[in-house]
């Protein structure tokens, strides 16, 4: 008997060997032939671009690993020019004219697949919605979230929480030890804090108060919405992509959620946490016949122009989710170039400092209006920190839908993935002529630095941080608001430094290719823009 179950044993172990050696030698063979056909035969073939790209997603993943996928992508433009082939099914594109024919409104794209891997609810909200009519009805909706009226009443929370932020900057300020100079301030750390609180009041009717000295657990979560976008991106660019999009609903979300890292949960418990109880205070408001002028109210009341549809309870929640990624590291990121800049360019410092004083007679009168809209030198300054520091480094991947589309004069079939990076379109030496320097200059027409009205159009239709078309950013009028104000209000009181010796931030020669330069701020593609420093410190203006 125990014979007869030790053939069945050995018999059963030696099929399934066979199984196995049969299993791996399909894979291999299809994992060969796909090489081979995506070397030779797939429409993107003659692209140009580096070789193991051609037909492997290894590359693409690996940097994406490093957080230096927009240095790679940029590299790559360098090697290779306008039109770079950076994985077996994608092309990345320099020329003005393939981001138009990209994002533009006529773009026959969509999002691509990866965008519903970011998802974790029922229904995606807009930003991860990939159906371009869906996306299209979505954004009518939020688009009413993002008028004239709430950029107004959005700006008045701006305000109040620079104010306060601007007092803390100056707090536990030693002034015989550093000479009127505040402790050192890690500016990722100080913008993070303050663009969370000015969020929760502006999308959830509260602020986290996290700028403030005393412990509140909520400090962590600006980190942890960073650690989470780290975490899955490199998924997002890996040969496993498509896989991961198809299991997501199919049970690999429960078992994802299962090894979900604890901070993580702490996250999206807080996001939870945080609508539920807007939505409690709306229904308050509600029977108390008053209401709280921020986002979330807007977005309560928005209406489909064309259907009347409103957001059911879900949508509103994974809408008012959205926010806090989409608000919060891209205008902390945007600012942290411009501290970073700003403190190393004497000439742009002072000149900026200059107008803003001589604009405004107090803090007060620092608001938004004609007198800041006057700023030219102000927003140029933004303008150039867009650039320099994008708040996606990498591109914003779109998919070619069927029927195909021209591209730069060039047709590309359904499927393929297209887009442009934004950090190598800032860095493009044939539109900007010396990219590396922070040089505001560039988008004031005047004749004693020879540019023109048509140089500083060309520079800006060019490049569009807040993206063109139907899926740019709905946050665009609130963005640029709080940089502005955020900015003024500051400069306006404080004067600010470079604490010497320090460096967090900037490039250095072991960084490699690209990132080597001391007067360049150096950040991680994580989709985001992940930051450190600059180290700064401040004093009470002295003239
Ligand atoms: C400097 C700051 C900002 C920059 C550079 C920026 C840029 C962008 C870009 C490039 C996109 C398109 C992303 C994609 O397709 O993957 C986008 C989408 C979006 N942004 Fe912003 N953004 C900024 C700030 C904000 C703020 C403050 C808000 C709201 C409070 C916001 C709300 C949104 C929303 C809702 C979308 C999704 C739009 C859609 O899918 O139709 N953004 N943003």
């Amino acid at each position: 008997m125990s014979s007869l179950s030790h053939l069945f044993a050995r018999e059963t172990a030696a099929a399934c060997h066979e199984w196995l050696v049969l299993g791996f030698s399909v894979t291999l063979c299809y994992v060969i032939l796909r090489a081979i056909y995506n070397t030779f035969f797939h429409p993107l073939a003659t692209c140009p671009g580096p070789f193991v790209a051609k037909f492997s997603k290894i590359p693409n993943m690996y940097h994406a690993i490093k957080g230096d996928r927009h240095v790679w992508i940029w590299q790559n433009h360098q090697l290779y020019g306008d039109k770079v082939r950076i994985h077996p099914n994608e092309v990345v594109f320099l020329a003005p004219q393939a981001h138009r024919d990209i994002y533009g409104s006529k773009a026959n794209v969509r999002r691509s697949k990866s965008y519903e891997a970011w998802n974790t609810a029922k229904e995606p909200n807009t930003a991860l919605t990939i159906d371009p009519a869906s996306h299209a009805r979505k954004r009518r909706i939020l688009n009413q979230a993002f008028t004239e009226k709430s950029v107004k009443h959005a700006a008045a929370f701006v305000v109040q929480h620079t104010e306060r932020w601007i007092d803390l900057l100056l707090a536990e300020n030693d002034a015989s030890i550093n000479d009127g100079w505040t402790k050192t301030r890690n500016m990722t750390d100080w913008n993070d804090w303050l663009i969370f609180d000015i969020l929760g009041d502006m999308c959830f009717g509260r602020s986290f108060d996290i700028k403030e000295p005393t412990p509140n657990p909520i400090r962590k979560i600006p980190h942890l919405v960073i650690r989470h976008v780290e975490l899955f991106y490199p998924v997002l660019q890996s040969p496993f992509m498509e896989f991961f999009v198809w299991a997501k609903p199919r049970g690999l979300d429960y078992l994802l959620n299962l090894i979900t890292p604890e901070e993580v949960k702490t996250y999206y418990k807080f996001i939870n946490d945080s609508v539920s109880e807007r939505m409690q205070m709306e229904q308050d408001d509600k029977e108390a016949e008053k209401s709280r002028l921020d986002i979330f109210h807007f977005m309560c009341a928005a209406r489909d122009p064309l259907t009347g549809e409103q957001y059911s309870e879900d949508a509103l929640r994974g809408e008012a989710a959205m926010l806090i990624v989409a608000g919060s590291d891209s205008v902390s990121s945007v600012l942290a170039g411009f501290w970073f800049y700003i403190s190393r360019n004497k000439l742009a410092y002072t000149r900026l400092t200059s107008e803003i004083r001589s604009t405004f007679g107090s803090s007060d009168e620092v608001a938004s209006g004609a007198k800041l809209a006057s700023c030219t030198y102000l927003y140029a300054c933004i303008d150039e920190s867009l650039r320099i520091t994008p708040a996606g480094p990498s591109e914003f991947s779109r998919e070619v839908l069927p029927g195909g589309t021209t591209i730069n004069g060039e047709y590309f079939p359904e499927g393929v993935v297209v887009g442009c990076s934004q950090w190598a379109m800032g860095r493009n030496e044939q539109i900007f002529g010396d990219p590396t320097r922070f040089r505001p200059e560039r988008y004031i027409p005047s004749k004693a630095t020879g540019v023109t009205v048509e140089d500083v159009n060309r520079i800006k239709s060019y490049y569009q941080p807040f993206l063109i078309g139907p899926t740019n950013c709905a946050g665009k009028n609130i963005a640029m608001a709080e940089l502005a104000l955020i900015i003024a209000r500051t400069l306006f009181r404080l004067d600010l430094r470079v604490v010497p010796g320090e460096s967090l931030g900037a490039g250095h020669r072991s960084l490699g290719w690209g990132r080597r330069d001391e007067n360049q701020y150096q950040v991680r593609d994580a989709y985001i823009t992940v930051h450190e420093g600059p180290m700064l410190q401040f004093r009470k203006r002295t003239e």
